[in-house]
């Protein structure tokens, strides 16, 4: 129901503060209603201090507002292209966390360097082109969704569910908001391993693929056995 949905929302909204993922209003989680095919984002610039479930915003696919009285997310258009592209992606995370972002503005991807990142992220993270002038003054925000869309299409997103664009931040995907969200926790992790990993070692290479292969396997393939699940 709708209304389950803008408690889920608001709940994954209120992990960026709690988790450091954010500053201010700088970020915004999404989720697709599975029940309507809507879409339910947070309102644009409002303080997660007084954020309530009422003040989310639920939009169809071609942004017409269905309930809500406030702004959506200055973002919402990029949430909905990739909604539209991807059936699997139920729930999109934006934020601008201070490692993954340094990324971002070097024009760096996040490269799969251990077992951490390759438990979440199966390779490495990507930056994405910045945007023409001429996308930018057309439609800012539904051109940086083409850009993640273009990206992906072909692949299999929730594999390696984050990218990163350059000069601005991070965009995750999850089965819901709050796995949205999670992703983009694990980044910022990652993300500040490799800055000091880079440090020590600016030499430093990929992992080895077999050892990739093992442990984003062992927690999502066919065979997964990690946790509580199947036995190995
Ligand atoms: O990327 C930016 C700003 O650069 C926005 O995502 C961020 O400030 C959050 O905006 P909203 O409050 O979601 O409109």
């Amino acid at each position: 129901m709708i209304k389950d949905t803008k408690i889920k929302v608001l709940e994954a909204n209120l992990y960026l503060p709690k988790h450091d993922l954010v500053k201010f209003t700088w970020g915004n989680v999404s989720e697709r209603d599975l029940d309507t095919g809507y879409v339910v984002i947070k309102p644009s610039g409002v303080s997660y201090d007084n954020m309530k479930a009422d003040d989310m915003v639920v939009l169809d696919l071609n942004g017409k507002i269905i309930e809500g009285s406030l702004n959506p997310s200055s973002d919402t258009k990029t949430h909905l292209e990739v909604y539209k592209a991807f059936p699997e992606v139920n729930g999109i995370c934006h934020v601008h966390s201070t490692h993954a972002t340094a990324y971002a503005q070097a024009g760096k991807p996040i490269r799969a360097l251990g077992t951490t990142h390759a438990d979440y992220f199966y390779g490495d993270v990507s930056c994405l082109r910045v945007l023409t002038k001429e996308e930018i003054d057309e439609d800012y925000e539904r051109h940086t969704g083409l850009v993640i869309v273009d990206h992906f299409k072909g692949s299999k997103i929730l594999e390696n569910p984050a990218i990163l664009l350059e000069g601005h931040g991070v965009f995750t995907f999850g089965k819901d908001a709050k796995d949205s969200v999670f992703h983009a926790s694990v980044l910022e992790e990652v993300a500040k391993m490799n800055v000091l990993t880079e440090t020590i070692n600016p030499e430093v290479k990929q992992m080895p693929s077999y050892l990739k292969d093992k442990h984003y396997l062992r927690k999502h393939g066919k065979d997964a056995y990690y946790g509580q699940g199947k036995k190995k």
